[in-house]
């Protein structure tokens, strides 16, 4: 199947004034903008409603509690009507249910629904993370688990790196939303990121989102830097 890989750039501030900037100069360089635990903590949900003004929202607030909490914070942040919001997956088979159905609760107009998506293994970790945390698989098998667990559970797509998009697609199939940070450019340095690819990369494996934040922020000219990965996502 063919699929246009689109841009969502991560504006990670505790700035206001610098995420307003962000969001204004790339307005028409992306596809959505992602607003994180940083903004949110430090300039509060009032501020995620004004920046995000005319953009498509990615809220990535990584939710992670016993059912009930996750399911009451996600109609809590309804209001803000994001494109894309995220739980975590390890979260379990009954917080993923319970947060899709109070989603459709707030959001009686199936088409405005935020889509729900389940963060499976973070990009920043690697086997040796993993198994510090008593996982002793490989990223390819827990995020294979995590991936079917949260999409049975009603998750409408994964947050996962470009690695894992493949084996994804032959278990699940075409339908989850894959949604994939840890994207660096060629010569891009990697920072705290361990599972990463190119946006071309990313976008041949099938990515349907690619989430790209220093690469675009810490650039010198980030309207360009953003303008590029654009180009190349046109490309494939
Ligand atoms: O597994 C994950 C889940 C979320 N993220 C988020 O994506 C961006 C990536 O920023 P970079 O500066 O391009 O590294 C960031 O906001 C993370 O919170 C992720 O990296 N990995």
């Amino acid at each position: 199947m063919s699929r246009r890989t689109r841009l969502i750039v991560a504006l990670d501030t505790a700035s206001r004034t610098q995420a307003q900037h962000w969001a204004d100069s790339l307005k028409n360089d992306v596809d959505a903008i992602k607003l994180g635990l940083e903004f949110t903590y430090a300039c509060g949900l009032d501020a995620v409603k004004t920046v995000s003004k005319g953009h498509r929202l990615f809220l990535d607030l990584k939710l992670h509690d016993i059912p009930h909490t996750v399911a009451s914070g996600l109609a809590a942040l309804a209001p803000l009507k994001p494109t894309l919001t995220t739980i975590h997956a390890s979260g379990g088979t009954e917080m993923i249910s319970r947060s899709r159905e109070a989603l459709e609760a707030a959001f009686p107009e199936q088409t405005q629904r935020p889509k729900l998506l389940a963060v499976t293994v973070l990009t920043s970790m690697n086997a040796e993370g993993l198994l510090e945390t008593g996982v002793n698989a490989t990223p390819q098998e827990q995020v294979l688990r995590l991936g079917k667990l949260a999409v049975q559970a009603g998750a409408d797509g994964l947050i996962c790196s470009a690695h894992e998009i493949a084996p994804l697609r032959d278990a699940l199939g075409d339908d989850p939303i894959l949604v994939v940070p840890g994207i660096r450019p060629a010569g891009s340095a990697a920072d705290d990121q361990k599972r990463i690819m190119t946006p071309v990369q990313a976008a041949k494996a099938g990515a349907d989102w690619i989430v790209v934040g220093r690469p675009i922020t810490k650039a010198t000219n980030p309207v360009q830097a953003a303008r590029a990965i654009m180009e190349d996502l046109a490309s494939v």
